[in-house]
């Protein structure tokens, strides 16, 4: 088992967490997540320099999720990694994670050569939703693409780095995407980003709901939960085992913690709900998720992980 998985799997211990974009612009919301129950955090994605993003409003909740067009508001890379870099020495036993992206290969080597500059020691989230050349779909649809970038990324950055990915739903693309991810040391795969392009109607005003790309976003929340976990387990079923799978998509009570965990998800992150819940959520997801475990006699998160049963 190499060190890479040795270290990332000492990491997921403790198995619940925000998902990025989430209660992680500032320090304040860092903070707060650092306090409560979550395993650890993830920053919003860091770009080169800060944005403002996209005008609002740009989230909006619905009884059943959220839909988001935030356009990567974010206080740049350096923000992140001065932060937590400070936390990560006030915390040793703890790991964090700083997501980043790039509009394209060459930032994306920038953005880790910043982050190896600043002798972060925690772990890298690429996130590959973010978008391409104008003409071709975002990057986690560009498979030559993602290739190419984890080609050139590996080619100079040594540290623990996952990819967040979008969701897939062709049989034929959880293959063709595993192929590649198989090729290279990446320490997990995130499974999966929102639901890109979706569209929630205000039905009485006959009107879209966010103000950016005419309502256009990303859906997240109970919609997603099945797509979430298909994409966990189609990669489960194909990735080496050295690369653990975070489980990310529709998470709001225990059951959902443990139904990740049964399709091959090592760590879990939550958005929606914590959106709409605040960092409180995290211990009552703990307690469920432990609550379920008793009741069926499971001590340890590997008594399940993956077993999920097929009919025979
Ligand atoms: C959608 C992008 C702006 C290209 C990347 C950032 C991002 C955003 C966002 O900042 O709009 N929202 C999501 O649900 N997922 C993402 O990965």
């Amino acid at each position: 088992v190499s060190t890479a998985t040795k270290i990332a799997q000492k990491k997921f211990d403790n198995c619940i967490m925000n998902a990025s974009g989430v209660w992680c612009y500032d320090e304040k919301e860092l903070s707060a997540l650092d306090k409560s129950e979550a395993a650890s955090f993830v920053t919003k994605s860091g770009t080169l320099e800060s944005r403002k993003g996209n005008p609002k409003p740009r989230y909006f909740e619905t009884d059943l999720g959220s839909i988001n067009s935030m356009g990567l508001p974010n206080q740049g890379l350096e923000y992140y990694l001065n932060f937590v870099n400070k936390v990560q020495e006030q915390n040793p036993n703890k790991n964090y994670f700083v997501s980043c992206t790039g509009f394209n290969v060459q930032e994306d080597v920038l953005l880790l050569e910043e982050v190896k500059k600043s002798g972060f020691k925690g772990i890298v989230e690429l996130n590959l939703s973010c978008p391409n050349v104008p003409g071709k779909p975002q990057t986690g649809y560009d498979f030559e693409t993602v290739d190419m970038i984890l080609q050139t990324v590996f080619e100079n950055y040594e540290g623990l780095l996952g990819v967040k990915l979008p969701p897939y739903f062709d049989i034929v693309h959880f293959d063709q995407m595993a192929k590649i991810l198989n090729k290279y040391p990446l320490t997990y795969i995130n499974s999966v980003n929102s639901i890109g392009n979706g569209l929630y109607i205000d039905e009485e005003q006959e009107k879209v709901v966010i103000k950016p790309k005419n309502g256009f976003g990303g859906i997240g929340g109970d919609y997603i939960k099945p797509t979430a976990l298909a994409n966990v387990h189609a990669f489960y079923q194909r990735l080496d085992s050295r690369i653990q799978i975070i489980g990310t998509g529709g998470i709001k009570t225990g059951r959902d913690v443990f139904e990740h965990i049964l399709c091959g998800a090592s760590m879990v992150q939550v958005g929606t709900a914590l959106m709409k819940e605040g960092p409180s959520i995290f211990r009552r997801l703990t307690r469920e998720l432990e609550a379920i475990m008793r009741s069926k006699g499971y001590e340890k998160l590997s008594d399940f992980k993956g077993k999920l049963k097929y009919m025979n």
